[in-house]
């Protein structure tokens, strides 16, 4: 058995900004040196950032990702890191039959290893997600070499993200060639209890390698998708031996025992398992095994429970949102109720709540309690308010345009709408947009009143997680929050029956049923994809099958207009639910 300190690089890159991502693997890779590691692994496509969608279907994209690369090498061998060999994501191109606007080769999703200057080898993923949030097949071609590469004795291969979550391939071929370590680059984004899936997938495709396993998560937000982190590393019975913690940066230093091999080098035809045949390329970067040394235990970090999981992610969003579109401040309109309440809490968590700012809008119908809910909320956290009373503005516009019912209560929420952009244009603040997942599905929010805004941090949490989350945070709070405050949402806010106040006396309930139920049947129809005689044998309600169905049909139009906002549950109203605007299915003709 050899000896091997290997270090993972959880980090959070930037989309687009190579030389940013290239900066931060170097001081990455510094660190590990430092640390007495003898292999870096960086995440997948970590020097251009993930996803980069169309962006990789420019040449000039696809070049600069190939130069930063081989830039990166040769800078590290400049700054005495070059002897530290690093695996890396990025984007390359296949040398095959161009494809139609594709002049130079069609797209890769690789990696490659550094060594001393050099590009050593480079590879590329093989199985292309093209599910959920996934467009891979729009976007690559797939890869059919499997690297593997001797270093101080022990057999690394290098396989990509997707290739673990698909049988054949990559893993079945280091099966078959007897590897001692299988890294793995990664950009899996977060949903809800994703991390125990992992875990299990990782054992279990250690123990089909017959080796340790290593994989690299990346970490932050990029517009809906946020990733967690949660760096695993395996022994090859599938034993946890290491773990990152999630949403946060982290260097994962792992000491393993790996068996030494003497297999013959060069290049080999696998039965990828799948249909295809893998090429392996096995090379040697170093056979000595390192002197002996005393190793130290693998760091498991603790696990986030669910609602601090959640909680943990949305902020994450919220504050890589902020910061990499290059806002300083975010405003909201805060009405009392629980979800703008909530929404103000993970602002202040990401950012601070010297950057958030509020507007309290009172209109006609304003219960007392909506303002001193409000007001309590800005005292306990500490953000800016302002009051901006709205009666005499809807009253100007009732005065000239002749509005009545819905159209008239519509109106209050656009006035809302149009001052906080207006707030938004003069002060640069970015507009929060507060509705929840449940509202999204049956359409409960006015056009271009408070479905106005940039990001919408609440917009896949359903409303019933939306109370749990509130409870959540006023009884906890976890490392790296920015808000330091004693139960930062106020009790009424959590306990008083939801109302959008746009009447006299309305409540949620005069056109929703409650929550409990309405979340129930929407996880069913929505996540599960159930039709309508499925939901009622499930046991919902048949009329209120029917009228969910239909207020969920009908929205689609509005779901299209909301602004984006961070995936947390299996299936977001956004890349993972794409249905048609203009739609005559019907589920109760079906
Ligand atoms: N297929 C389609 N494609 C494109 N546009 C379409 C469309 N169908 C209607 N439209 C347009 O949409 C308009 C109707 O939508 P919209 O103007 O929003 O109005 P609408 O959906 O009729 O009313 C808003 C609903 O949301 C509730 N609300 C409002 C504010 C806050 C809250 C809350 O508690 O969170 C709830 C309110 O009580 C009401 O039930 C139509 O007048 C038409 O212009
Ligand atoms: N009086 C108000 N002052 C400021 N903003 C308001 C006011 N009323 C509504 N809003 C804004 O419009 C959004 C929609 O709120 P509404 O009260 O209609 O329903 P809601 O979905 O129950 O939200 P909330 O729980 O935040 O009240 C609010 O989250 C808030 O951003
Ligand atoms: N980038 C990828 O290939 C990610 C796909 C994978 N199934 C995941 O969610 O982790």
């Amino acid at each position: 058995m050899a000896q091997l300190r290997i270090a993972l690089a959880q980090t959070n890159p930037a989309v687009g900004d190579l030389t940013a991502n290239a900066e931060r693997l170097v001081a990455w890779t510094r660190d590990a040196a430092d640390r007495g590691a003898h292999l870096a692994v960086f995440t997948e496509m970590f020097l251009t950032g993930y996803p980069v969608e169309d962006l990789v279907l420019r040449t000039s994209f696809v070049e600069a990702s190939i130069r930063t690369l081989e830039e990166t090498a040769a800078r590290l061998e400049r700054e005495g890191l070059g002897h530290l060999p690093v695996v890396v994501g990025y984007v390359d191109r296949a040398g095959l039959a161009p494809r139609v606007g594709q002049p130079k080769g069609a797209p890769l999703d690789a990696a490659a290893l550094l060594h001393e200057g050099r590009v050593v080898t480079r590879t590329a993923k093989h199985h292309l997600p093209n599910y959920g949030v996934f467009d891979e097949y729009r976007y690559f071609v797939r890869g059919d070499r499997l690297p593997i590469f001797r270093l101080h004795g022990v057999d690394v291969a290098i396989a990509v993200c997707e290739d673990l979550w698909q049988d054949g391939g990559p893993v079945s071929v280091v099966g078959q060639a007897g590897a001692g370590l299988l890294v793995v680059p990664n950009a899996s984004p977060y949903e809800k209890e994703k991390d125990d899936v992992r875990l299990e997938l990782v054992a279990r495709r250690a123990r089909e390698a017959g080796c340790a396993l290593a994989y690299a998560n990346q970490v932050g937000g990029q517009d809906e998708l946020v990733f967690d982190g949660d760096s695993i590393v395996v022994d090859a019975s599938g034993a946890l031996v290491a773990r990152a913690g999630q949403f946060r940066e982290e260097l994962l230093v792992v000491d393993l025992d790996l068996p030494v091999s003497t297999a013959a080098t060069g290049t080999f035809p696998y039965d990828a398992g799948d249909g295809t045949t893998i090429t392996v390329d096995r090379f040697v970067v170093s056979s000595e095994p390192v002197e002996p040394y005393a190793p130290e235990p693998g760091v498991i970090a603790e696990r986030l429970d669910l609602p601090a999981e959640v909680y943990s992610a949305l902020v994450l969003s919220v504050r890589d949102y902020v910061a990499k579109n290059g806002f300083q401040s975010v405003i909201l309109g805060l009405s009392g109720g629980i979800d703008s309440a909530l929404v103000a809490t993970i602002a202040s968590d990401a950012i601070g709540p010297s950057r958030v700012h509020v507007a309290l809008m009172p209109s006609r119908y304003s219960s007392d309690h909506s303002v001193s809910d409000a007001d309590e909320l800005v005292r306990r956290q500490g953000i800016h308010a302002r009051v901006v009373p709205i009666a005499d503005i809807v009253t100007a516009y009732e005065k000239e345009i002749d509005l009545s019912g819905l159209a008239a209560e519509n109106l209050q929420a656009r006035v809302r709408g149009m001052i906080l952009m207006g707030l938004s244009n003069e002060h640069g603040h970015l507009v929060l947009t507060t509705g929840n997942k449940s509202e999204l599905a049956t359409g409960y929010s006015t056009l271009y009143g408070d479905s106005a805004g940039g990001f919408a941090p609440i917009k896949d949490v359903p409303k019933t997680m939306v109370w749990e989350l509130a409870r959540w945070r006023n009884a906890h709070t976890c490392p790296g929050f920015l808000l330091d405050a004693e139960r930062p949402i106020p009790e009424n806010s959590i306990v008083k029956e939801p109302s959008a106040e746009l009447r006299p006396g309305q409540r949620d309930t005069d056109s929703l049923p409650p929550y409990e139920v309405l979340d129930r049947l929407l996880d069913d129809y929505v996540e599960k994809d159930m039709g309508s005689r499925e939901l009622i044998a499930a046991g919902h309600d048949p009329a209120l099958v029917a009228r969910v169905i239909r207020l969920v049909d009908l929205a689609e139009y509005k779901r299209r207009q909301y602004p984006p906002g961070p995936k947390i549950t299996p299936k977001n109203f956004g890349r993972d639910r794409r249905l048609p605007i203009t739609n005559r299915w019907r589920e109760s003709a079906g």
